[in-house]
């Protein structure tokens, strides 16, 4: 297999795990053991072997356990829907993720995030922006591909589920607050994204605040009703033309896929991506040569999916879907 030269990454086969066993930004068990079960699958193995990365990992799935409060009752902020859930574990979990993703980065390794829920996003993106911005002096863009925009601040939240909120903390939309000043007080300006530097692709599930705030900030989203008018083809053409030459952060959910593909995941939504479809989104950010890192995230090995998917076969379904996507993007081709 030739392999397609990196814009950004000194030697495009270095490759920086991290492996993310972390469930607390929503309320379903069972999204920890995702990267354990990729793992089991082979994906390190598909990687190394037929890839040919020189992996980087240090050969756990970390629970952060060291760094959880005993106790962290929910906090509730003046004007706010719900109070956010487990706040200073998701604040204290994100800020290691972070420095993992970082210290991956700033060596120059191409660095694959497995999680846990969309909340740990809050690390992987202000880690990668962080160090990609110092080593290469450009600020990365970040594709976001998931079913749901993960934009809502803690005030506007319905759930107060953190997974639906990274994007909020780290476009700035939302900061640290002031009824717990700690809560993702960590995070620096050196750590966070121009709502203009992102772009969705995906969506079909997202709440009405957060319209209002993409409508906004002007930013950038492919919906289903996009790939559905242009063909993902097209879309992925859009895509690339806003990004332009600029390195790529690819933060995939694999919830963007529809459950027939990848039923088990927590918030599942009909009307998604086709496998092929997801695929063909990371052989395109691939393609392009400028990916700096990538997430794959919500991957719940414990949700079997619709009554009529086999017992046990949507889990292994929604396990090889991801391998599949995260071979894609790191440079599986069809031919
Ligand atoms: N990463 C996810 N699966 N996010 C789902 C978010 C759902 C909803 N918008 C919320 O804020 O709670």
């Amino acid at each position: 297999m030739t392999s397609t030269p990196s814009n950004y990454l000194p030697d495009p086969k270095q490759l920086g795990i991290v492996a993310v066993g972390f469930s607390l930004g929503q309320g379903k068990i069972g999204v920890d053991a995702a990267p354990k079960a990729l793992i089991e699958a082979g994906l390190f193995t598909q990687l190394s072997d037929d890839l040919d990365f020189t992996i980087h990992h240090d050969g756990k799935v970390h629970d952060y356990c060291s760094v959880i409060p005993s106790s962290d009752p929910p906090l509730h902020i003046a004007g706010g829907k719900a109070p956010m859930l487990n706040p200073r574990t998701v604040s204290n979990v994100t800020r290691e993720i972070s420095k993992q993703v970082y210290t991956q980065a700033a060596a120059g390794r191409l660095v694959l995030t497995l999680g846990g829920d969309h909340s740990i996003a809050v690390g992987t993106v202000s880690g990668i922006h962080k160090a990609v911005t110092e080593r290469t002096g450009q600020e990365p863009y970040v594709i976001w591909v998931d079913a749901h925009a993960d934009i809502n601040t803690p005030i506007v939240s319905g759930s107060g589920n953190i997974h639906g909120m990274p994007l909020a903390f780290l476009t700035n939309l939302a900061s640290a607050p002031k009824e717990d000043p700690e809560v993702f007080g960590w995070l620096e300006n050196t750590h966070k994204i121009d709502p203009k530097k992102l772009v969705y692709i995906g969506l079909r599930d997202v709440d009405k605040a957060e319209k209002k705030i993409l409508r906004e900030h002007g930013i950038k989203a492919f919906s289903m009703h996009d790939v559905d008018r242009w063909g993902i083809g097209r879309v992925m053409d859009m895509v690339m033309e806003y990004v332009g030459n600029a390195p790529i952060h690819l933060s995939f959910d694999v919830d963007a896929l529809d459950p027939l593909w990848a039923p088990s995941t927590g918030t599942p939504v009909r009307g998604g991506l086709t496998l092929r479809e997801g695929d063909f989104i990371c052989e395109c950010v691939h393609a392009s040569g400028n990916l700096v890192a990538m997430d794959l995230v919500e991957v719940n090995p414990h949700i079997e999916g619709e009554p009529q998917i086999v017992q046990g076969l949507g889990a292994q379904e929604t396990v090889r879907a991801g391998c599949s996507l995260v071979r894609c993007a790191l440079g599986e081709s069809l031919l």
